[in-house]
């Protein structure tokens, strides 16, 4: 038997499979066609946002490999990389440490609970971009998008495009405005064939709460709506430093509501560039034996499913929350 994880980070849920587990690592394509089987709405226990892989590294405390629910593989995941960060120290017993992801090893450690069985840990999101070629973007006039009216994607909103390194396109809108209709059509519409993002974008719309606080909502690349988007929200955290110096700045901590929940990030600048760091849950929900031949045929047949409890403790920590409610959890 096999042992798969159904964590989540703000309620953006992940199955967790480490490969260490296997005589033979699971190649590619059977993690793409169990990612897809087992994500769905109709796949096990409700599906999830994608899966994350865990590999061993020589040079880091683990690999870190995101799969999207359509099984398009993700160059980052920060809610994600707060849970493997937890199931690596729990494996180590490190408390600070390096993971390896597709782009860069990330520092991570773990931070002081939240609440109540609610764990937490702080995460790096870098690098960061704003270069057209890094997002990929392009025909709509700019190398770099900061606060700018895009009429090709929406003719009022101002729209920042950040690389973190995976692709964000971010407004800042009205509290209306995060439930209306346009992040959904423009977040469908840029993740489906077009010219301005080839590779798609996710879109985040956020709303301004008062000093160092906002409310953030993902329309997710290879996903579609998420309840939260780590690196969306640090990348947001990062274009409100940038756009709206009245209510944020470097090295403080900003408060990010979301639909799932609530993060806090601190962006900061060394030697020209942008980091931000991304502090929030990391629950693990249930512990599933499958099968090895199932996993191997990519499906999960005969999965034996464990609660942890852990829930439950999760759901008193954000029924606390000030703005719990503002946009429906989904
Ligand atoms: N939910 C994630 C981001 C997952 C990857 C994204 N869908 C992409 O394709 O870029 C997060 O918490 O950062």
């Amino acid at each position: 038997m096999a042992q798969l994880l159904k964590v989540h980070g703000s309620m953006n849920h992940f199955f967790l499979l480490d490969q260490s587990q296997f005589d033979t690592p699971l190649p590619a394509d059977t993690l793409v066609a169990l990612t897809k089987t087992i994500t769905a709405k109709a796949g096990l226990l409700d599906g999830a946002d994608g899966l994350l892989v865990v590999s061993p590294d020589d040079h880091a405390a683990g690999r870190m490999t995101v799969i999207n629910a359509d099984g398009t593989y993700a160059k980052m995941c920060g809610n994600g990389l707060r849970t493997v960060s937890r199931y690596l120290a729990e494996q180590t017993g490190q408390k600070e440490f390096v993971v390896q992801t597709a782009e860069s090893a990330l520092r991570v450690h773990q931070s002081a609970d939240l609440a109540k069985g609610v764990p937490a840990f702080g995460v790096e999101i870098s690098p960061v971009s704003f270069k057209a070629a890094d997002l990929p973007f392009a025909q709509l006039g700019h190398d770099e998008i900061i606060d700018q009216v895009l009429p090709e994607i929406h003719p009022s909103f101002k729209f920042t495009a950040i690389a973190v390194p995976n692709p964000h396109l971010i407004a800042f809108v009205s509290e209306a405005e995060l439930n209306g209709e346009a992040i959904g059509e423009i977040g469908k519409r840029l993740n489906a064939p077009n010219p301005y993002f080839p590779e798609g974008v996710n879109v985040t719309f956020a709303a301004i709460m008062g000093p160092q606080t906002i409310f953030a909502r993902t329309y997710e690349r290879g996903v579609g709506f998420t309840n939260a988007c780590g690196t969306g929200m640090s990348a947001t955290s990062l274009a409100l430093v940038l756009t709206h110096p009245e209510v944020a700045a470097l090295d403080q901590l900003i408060t990010v509501y979301n639909p799932g929940g609530k993060v806090q990030t601190n962006v900061h600048q060394e030697n020209d560039q942008y980091w931000i760091e991304l502090i929030g849950n990391a629950t693990v929900t249930h512990t599933i034996e499958i099968p090895d031949a199932s996993l191997q045929a990519g499906n999960f047949d005969g999965a034996k499913v464990t609660e942890t409890g852990e829930q439950a403790d999760y759901d008193r920590f954000v029924a606390d929350l000030p703005v719990h409610g503002l946009v429906k959890t989904i």
